[in-house]
């Protein structure tokens, strides 16, 4: 179980500090999928890289399974949305992907097939041969997400993975991160600002406020699975909870004052 506690965040020092995180108090169930909202500048990329120990919180704590994160956790992968950037366009497709893979597992052969397989997965098991130039931005994404899988981690950090493609492309990779969430039981952390596919991909949303930011509210979805793009979307419950979740959001971006921290609701109980 991954657990954040009390969790602060400041940059800088001084006249110049910013706070981005004030208090955050979350738990990632084995197996859960999470995802994290927030308006802009809430400060969501800062809690994934405190969570992945690539930063230090300035108060509270991070554990994995009960043990404090202070490095990155080698339970751990994280696909970031901006894949131009995460992907080395010297290298080609599977050395791309096999790239994490090389301190994890000593034998070549074994992660070959670890690369082959998590290019399957996403559908691109002719194109290891390539570079990422040579494929579409959607593609592009499905190779970061494959260097993740293939990684075979307990847990899967998405920071907006879906953020730069298309609609339809996104719709298709949304639907590819459940799938793989089935055939795994990988445990999945993903941020993002849209409430539509938080609510379509999560077991539970995590709300939070404006910056200074606290959690304003984790919302429990349950909507039935396996979730479908038509028929979820359709679904009565489907719109009662995007519209909780938009009304929050749009309270919180309005709202200057400072927030207070509200760790356990659901719209479900209230019924
Ligand atoms: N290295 C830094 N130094 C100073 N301030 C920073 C730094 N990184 C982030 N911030 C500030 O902290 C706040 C939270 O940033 P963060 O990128 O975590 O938010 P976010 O919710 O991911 O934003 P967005 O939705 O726009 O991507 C912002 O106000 C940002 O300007």
């Amino acid at each position: 179980m991954l657990s954040v506690t009390n969790l602060r965040k400041t940059y800088g020092f001084g006249g110049q500090a910013v706070e981005a995180i004030r208090d955050l108090t979350l738990t990632v169930g084995k197996g859960e999928f999470v995802c994290i909202v927030g308006p802009s500048g809430a400060g969501k990329t800062t809690v994934l890289r405190c969570l992945c120990g690539l930063l230090k919180p300035s108060s509270g704590t991070v554990t994995l399974d009960g043990v404090p994160v202070t490095r990155p956790p080698k339970q751990i992968a994280s696909v970031f949305q901006d894949y131009s950037r995460s992907l080395m366009p010297w290298f080609t497709v599977q050395r791309n992907v096999g790239l994490p893979l090389r301190n994890r597992y000593r034998s070549a052969a074994d992660r070959a097939e670890r690369v082959a397989t998590a290019l399957d997965a996403v559908g691109l098991g002719g194109f290891g041969d390539r570079y990422p130039w040579q494929l579409s931005g959607g593609m592009q994404q499905r190779v970061a997400i494959a260097r993740g899988l293939a990684y075979a981690p307990e847990i899967l950090l998405l920071d907006e993975p879906f953020a730069s493609v298309d609609a339809q492309t996104r719709a298709d990779l949304e639907d590819l991160i459940l799938r793989v969430r089935d055939d795994t039981g990988v445990t999945m952390l993903l941020v993002t600002h849209d409430i539509d596919e938080a609510v379509y991909l999560a077991d539970r949303v995590v709300v939070m406020s404006a910056r200074p930011s606290v959690v304003l509210e984790t919302v429990q979805v349950d909507l039935p699975r396996p979730r479908d793009q038509m028929a979820t979307k359709r679904l009565a419950r489907f719109a009662e909870l995007r519209a909780h979740v938009l009304t929050l959001i749009r309270r919180t971006a309005l709202d200057g004052s400072a927030p207070t921290p509200h760790h356990h609701s659901t719209i479900g109980e209230r019924r």
